[in-house]
């Protein structure tokens, strides 16, 4: 399998190049140069497989320039019960009316990035090594891939992790998770901005080529093509969990962002998976449900990018909605890259005229949730089934009900707990949620953590000043 960027201006290369390269030269994002097709029988025989197991499978179709055995041993250490406190790792938890959760929650940081981040834990040592090279990782966070990446990657040889997290914007939790991590090749820098600032600086300073290849910067959020290769196997997972033969139908709603965890479930549909609908929910900042309401992508600046109680999803400018874009217009690389300078020059683009076909082809439904309706859901949910979910969960189940249907069972992607947003549990319940074993004094350790401006050249120099060369 070879790689080829969003915008055309790639080579083909291979999964270790692209995993290393992050964001692809010209500004685009790299994608398979054709996506594998899974039969009907060949998911049959995948069953009853193991989570590593399953994710072997999945991942060897994307990663065809690592040796199946390594890549087998990678994704035992990666999904193991160690790490997932259950043999499960991905456990399926009915709730009501049609709806199930998929736990994606049960790895170290308590988010659905663990999913990816654990492999990417793996196979960038590995690749490193192979290379005799380091890499310094310069990433962006609304609150969990940071976290994640730090823990996938704190004491590592050869990684070093520089993670920019939005000032003031993250939950009590998430900061102690990511600021209390004192291990010397990690650094974190709290930048006065919204996570899609922060994304910007990451963008600019990849897209310097002399400076990204000096300071040999690589991507952990999910502009790496390799977090969406680990993304795509829960959903084959929740699949073969949730029906009994070949061709049966699921749907996933998903609370979204950034769009990375939904395209992997795009990229699931187009290999075959039986997905009826894609279930797209955001929370009050919702560009990405507008554009599947309208067919126009306007993304919105800092300002009008409101901070909720769901904070992980307060985002405006999502950046694997490129890699969706590029399948929507028939992988036309030209057209993607004459869009995304229609992008910078108007503010938004116009794909209406392609509705009808989105509509059709593609499986996706959106809708949007407000704080007041997190809260009844969190209550909801906590009345009627006893199980408590965090407030993005909550986004979910929220637009999940609408669009439930008849003999179609509909999971809802969990993709954090509870305990990193305490604060709006006690607003829907009167009650904090419990702490994980371990954790319960996270949030009194002291913080390590830099406070900078959001732009290019602080970080620039932050760089330059601490990492290796
Ligand atoms: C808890 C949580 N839920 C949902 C999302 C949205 O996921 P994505 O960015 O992949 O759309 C994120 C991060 O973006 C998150 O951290
Ligand atoms: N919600 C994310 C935002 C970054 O998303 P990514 O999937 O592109 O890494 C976060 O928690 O940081």
């Amino acid at each position: 399998m070879k790689y080829v960027s969003t915008r055309g201006g790639m080579n083909a290369q291979a999964f270790s190049d692209i995993l290393l390269e992050g964001l692809a030269p010209d500004g685009g994002l790299a994608v398979p140069e054709s996506i594998p097709q899974i039969s009907a029988q060949t998911l049959e025989t995948w069953r009853t497989l193991p989570y590593h197991a399953l994710a072997t499978e999945v991942l060897s179709l994307f990663v065809t320039d690592i040796d199946r055995t390594t890549l087998a041993s990678m994704t035992a250490s990666a999904y193991c019960k160690e790490s997932f406190k259950t043999e499960a790792i991905v456990p399926v938890r009915p709730l009501y009316d049609g709806m199930s959760l998929l736990s994606l929650s049960e790895g170290p940081t308590l988010a659905f990035k663990d999913m990816a981040m654990q492999f990417l834990g793996q196979v960038f040592p590995y690749v490193l090594k192979q290379r005799g090279t380091t890499l310094n990782i310069l990433g962006a966070t609304s609150g969990d891939t940071g976290s994640a990446a730090e823990y996938a990657m704190r004491g590592k040889d050869a990684v070093a992790v520089f993670m920019l997290s939005p000032h003031g914007r993250m939950s009590a939790f998430q900061r102690a998770q990511m600021y209390s991590l004192q291990d010397a090749n990690i650094h974190n820098i709290a930048v006065k901005g919204v996570f899609d600032e922060a994304q910007d600086v990451v963008k600019a300073l990849s897209g310097d080529l002399a400076f990204k290849s000096k300071y040999r910067l690589g991507a952990v959020n999910s502009i790496n093509w390799a977090r969406i290769a680990a993304q795509i196997v829960y959903y084959f997972h929740g699949w073969l969990r949730s029906t009994s033969a070949p061709g049966q139908e699921v749907s996933f709603t998903v609370p979204s962002g950034n769009f990375g965890n939904i395209l992997a479930g795009h990229i699931a549909r187009s290999m075959g998976l039986p997905i009826r609908r894609l279930v797209l929910a955001t929370n009050e900042n919702n560009v990405l449900e507008e554009f599947f309401r309208t067919g126009i992508y306007r993304p919105r600046g800092a300002a009008q990018t409101f901070a909720t109680s769901s904070p992980s999803m307060d985002i405006s400018r999502a950046s694997n909605f490129e890699r969706f874009v590029f399948d929507l217009v028939g992988r036309d690389a030209e057209r993607v890259a004459g869009l995304w300078r229609e992008l910078s020059r108007e503010g938004f683009f116009d794909l209406s005229a392609m509705k009808p076909e989105l509509d059709r082809r593609y499986g996706f439904v959106a809708g949007c949730s407000t704080h007041q309706d997190r809260l009844a859901t969190i209550r909801a949910v906590h009345a009627r089934t006893g199980v408590l979910i965090d407030p993005h969960t909550a986004d979910g189940v929220k637009v999940a009900a609408k669009y439930v249907e008849p003999g179609v069972p509909m999971l809802v992607l969990e993709t954090a707990l509870p305990a990193k947003f305490s604060e709006v549990i006690e607003q829907a319940l009167g009650m904090p949620a419990p702490l994980p074993a371990g954790l319960e004094n996270l949030e009194s350790l002291p913080q390590r953590f830099t406070v900078l401006p959001c732009d290019v050249a602080s970080v620039r120099a932050y760089i330059t000043e601490h990492a290796s060369t």
